[in-house]
């Protein structure tokens, strides 16, 4: 009904049975970070509470969604555009395919060259942008083109240089992801709060890089591997391995298990390698990356749609059960 036609009582009602959709619709949307309800009518539920409350400022209560630090609660972050696409990735499940990966892509280029192998952190990508040396932006990678502004949250880990060690302009991005010992610590104390508990630790990081409450965000033990950049131009290196040991001297973190494969016998060899190290490493991967490691091939050969040619995830199967609670090696 229009609020004109409302009583303060009728109004009161209303509000009551619309503040605990809200809440509870907004610590779905960022605690798990899976959103049970569309944008649109988290908005419009959302619009009607601030219009009765503005209409009846007698029955605002301290509980209402309206009253959170920072005013209203906004109905999402900034969003971002990123002026270079962050592109997502092909993928293949076996090393046969991985061979033919290989083979195509050797037809194409008439030079030899070698691949970079990464291990691929299960998290959440991010994009990181520094001018004249000072970060002045972070933002998720949303959909490629647009993703939203986390600058206050991303400003709270420890892993992310605020200055560079050269006064460099540069967006450089990576992943930010939550270790597992941290993840466990942090499920045991939501178990014991009574609250829901995160499914696994890209979930764990997604939600706690994108709390509206920075403060949130500081508290949860997040770290990042930094393994890309949107334009080669700022840089000196000239190949990824070189890339990643530059970021490593400009102050960023980066992943040490990378290795340059002169074949793909070392690829195969890095990947069983890691298939057999994954339980023992103190973060989540769900497979490897190789990429041509000559910047200028990965720029001359490009990306198709959105996925580059020059670039490949193997993926291992799906994570055995995750670990219980009791199996995990507690730190104290
Ligand atoms: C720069 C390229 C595109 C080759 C690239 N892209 C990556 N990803 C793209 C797809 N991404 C994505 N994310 C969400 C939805 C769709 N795609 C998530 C990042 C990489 C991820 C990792 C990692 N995780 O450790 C890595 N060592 N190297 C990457 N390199």
């Amino acid at each position: 009904k229009p609020i004109s036609e409302l009583d303060a009582t009728a109004a009161a009602n209303e509000a009551a049975s619309l503040r605990p959709k809200l809440n509870q619709w907004r610590r779905d949307y960022y605690d798990e970070d899976a959103p049970n309800v569309e944008d649109a009518v988290y908005d419009r539920e959302y619009a009607r509470l601030v219009a009765l409350e503005q209409a009846f400022p007698a029955i605002v209560t301290p509980d209402s969604p309206t009253q959170l630090v920072g005013g209203t609660v906004k109905a999402g972050f900034t969003k971002v555009q990123h002026p270079i696409p962050m592109l997502s990735l092909g993928d293949v499940f076996s090393q046969a395919e991985l061979q033919e990966f290989d083979d195509r892509l050797r037809q194409n280029v008439d030079e030899p060259f070698d691949y970079n192998c990464e291990l691929k952190i299960d998290g959440l990508a991010l994009s990181l942008r520094y001018e004249n040396g000072k970060l002045v932006q972070g933002s998720t990678r949303g959909n490629g083109s647009i993703g939203e502004d986390i600058t206050k949250n991303i400003m709270t880990i420890e892993s992310i240089p605020h200055q560079l060690s050269r006064p460099l302009t540069v967006e450089v991005r990576g992943e930010c992801y939550m270790p597992k010992a941290a993840f466990a610590a942090l499920n045991e104390r939501r178990e014991a709060a009574g609250e829901s508990v995160f499914a696994n630790p890209r979930n764990a990081a997604a939600g706690s890089l994108r709390q509206l409450d920075p403060k949130v965000t500081a508290e949860r033990q997040l770290s990042t591997f930094m393994y890309n950049v949107a334009d080669y131009e700022p840089l000196k290196a000239r190949t990824q391995s070189d890339m990643l040991t530059e970021f490593d001297d400009l102050g960023f973190a980066i992943n040490p298990d990378f290795k340059v494969a002169h074949s793909m016998a070392d690829v195969f060899s890095y990947i069983d390698h890691y298939q057999n190290e994954r339980p023992d490493l103190a973060y989540g991967i769900d497979g490897i990356v190789i990429k041509a490691n000559p910047l200028p091939l990965q720029r001359d050969l490009g990306a198709t749609v959105k996925v580059p040619r020059w670039a490949i995830a193997f993926k291992f199967p799906p994570d055995e059960q995750p670990t219980l609670l009791e199996d995990v090696e507690w730190t104290v």
